[in-house]
């Protein structure tokens, strides 16, 4: 497969305002997961490069927060209809250096694309608020403004959604952006980046510094001109970006790992249960913070529900994600491949058995197949642990009241699932359950109309939604007196 438009790939970070082009001898491979085969060299850019970065983000912030509202959605509104058109060519460098099914990655595109578009929209509504006054000559108002130069750090599990989700409101409320993107798929961010500038983002406003994220991320935690760190990846980076910010006071969001239960009650309907388990366990083969990481069936469809999941496991096609029949693509990397069999082989040596898979795909080095683990305790790894991969784990309850606090017994609080028809089981168990996003009925939650994020050691802030922009902005209280 081609490119339509192969200088969407470049081979380059954007420093500001400037690409600065790989060179042979040096810079950092990306590799496609599913082959081993290079897909192209990013440079590692210098902490002078950062910092040249940053400066230039200050001074181009400064005009950009003169820029009326709907000018800047004019922007972002062209921004999102050049990802849109050139979805095809952004699916395929996805799907080269992150490995999911082309189809999947179209998916994302479009999801990452939505947040463009929602945050164009929401750019015109960053209300102030006049306040009756306290003394008769007092007029109180208060007004939202930036925060200033933003810097943002993101994964590989969703190499342009994650971007979007941060990048397009700081953009919508007048901030400007330094962006690290993960070493593994940096390709997906440049092209971002490229279009950013097709649609008349000015210059300076959005760099993408590659290379070694430990200085990187030295440097922008440090340096007192980025005014708020945004991150999404692993609670441990997290956490110790969140100390890095402490001396110099950033505001922070932070969208971190989860530990997602998913329970089935046997009042549901068994295929919706199903399919909805399928869909929260093995999108993006089963790499993504809201995965289901831990399934909980009521003892009396236990049974039932593993055979009828079971099957529908074993439909799960693994491959190259270049294949149009593929629905699981490779795990990104050894570690993640490890950790998958680590987990699987501390189940089983506590009592769990493979219903499904349970071992490496013969489609490649980091290929797995799907499984299914019956018979699964507390006292297994893989309850407690974010697997990030295609392992479902199966686990048997008795009433509601068990249910929740076994679903609660994570230090982390991202997302929860769990199916239903008791209307006022709804209500009950989506108020009882300790995390920030609850899916009933559904395996399929975020959308950029929505607030995501999670409470514990998965993270504060919230992104999408029209909560998701407040967090690039400063509140500002002017007191008006004298007023006769
Ligand atoms: N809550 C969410 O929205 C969300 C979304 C996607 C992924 N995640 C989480 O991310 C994890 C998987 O992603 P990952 O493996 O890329 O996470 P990771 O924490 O290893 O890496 C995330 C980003 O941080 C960078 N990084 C790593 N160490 C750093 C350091 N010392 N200083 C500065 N930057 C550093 C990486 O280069 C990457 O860009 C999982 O735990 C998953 O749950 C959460
Ligand atoms: O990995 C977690 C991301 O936030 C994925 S999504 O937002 O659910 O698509």
């Amino acid at each position: 497969m081609e490119l339509r438009d192969p200088s969407l790939l470049r081979e380059a970070a954007l420093v500001a305002g400037h690409w600065i082009e790989s060179r042979p001898k040096s810079g950092r491979t990306i590799f496609n997961p599913a082959t081993g085969d290079a897909v192209g060299r990013v440079p590692e850019v210098s902490d002078i490069q950062v910092n040249e970065a940053i400066d230039a983000a200050v001074v181009a912030q400064r005009a950009w927060a003169r820029v009326t509202a709907g000018r800047r959605a004019e922007i972002l509104r062209h921004w999102y209809q050049l990802i849109l058109e050139n979805k095809d060519d952004l699916a395929l460098i996805m799907t080269l250096e992150q490995g999911k099914p082309l189809a999947e990655a179209a998916g994302e595109i479009q999801y990452g694309a939505s947040y463009v578009l929602w945050f164009a929209e929401e750019a015109r509504r960053l209300y102030g608020e006049i306040i009756p006054g306290h003394q008769e000559d007092k007029r109180l108002l208060v007004i939202r403004q930036p925060v200033g130069v933003v810097a943002a750090i993101t994964p590989w599990n969703f190499p342009c959604a994650m971007i979007t989700r941060k990048v397009a409101p700081a953009l919508a409320a007048g901030c400007a952006v330094v962006l690290k993107p993960a070493e593994q798929t940096p390709f997906s961010a440049i092209a971002l980046a490229v279009l950013a500038e097709r649609a008349g983002l000015p210059t300076a406003l959005f760099s993408v510094v590659t290379g070694n994220a430990v200085e990187i991320g030295g440097v922008m935690t440090s340096s007192q001109k980025i005014r708020k760190l945004t991150f999404t990846g692993s609670t441990a980076i997290g956490a110790l970006l969140y100390g890095q910010c402490a001396p110099t006071i950033k505001k922070l969001s932070l969208e971190l790992g989860g530990n997602a239960p998913f329970i089935v009650f046997d009042d549901a309907d068994l295929n919706v249960a199903v399919e909805a388990a399928i869909l929260a366990k093995f999108r993006n083969n089963g790499q993504t913070c809201v995965c289901a990481n831990r399934i909980y069936v009521q003892k009396n469809i236990y049974d039932k529900f593993s055979e009828a999941f079971s099957e529908r496991v074993q439909e799960l096609s693994v491959g190259n994600g270049l294949d149009p029949n593929v629905l699981l693509g490779p795990l990104i990397d050894e570690r993640a491949l490890l950790k998958v069999e680590g987990h699987i082989a501390d189940a089983c040596n506590n009592g769990a058995e493979i219903l499904v898979g349970g071992k490496r795909h013969k489609q490649g080095r980091l290929f797995f197949e799907p499984t299914v683990l019956k018979g699964v305790t507390a006292q297994m790894r893989i309850t407690h642990e974010e697997t990030f991969g295609p392992v479902a784990p199966i686990i048997r309850f008795d009433t509601e009241d068990e249910a929740i606090s076994v679903a609660n017994d994570t230090e982390f609080g991202l997302a929860a699932y769990f199916c239903t028809n008791d209307a006022s089981r709804v209500f009950r168990v989506s108020e009882a359950l300790e995390c920030g996003i609850v899916g009933v009925n559904t395996g399929a939650v975020s959308t950029a109309e929505a607030p995501f994020g999670g409470r514990g050691m998965s993270g504060i802030g919230r992104e999408g939604s029209r909560h998701g922009i407040e967090d690039y902005t400063e509140l500002k209280y002017i007191c008006v007196g004298s007023v006769g």
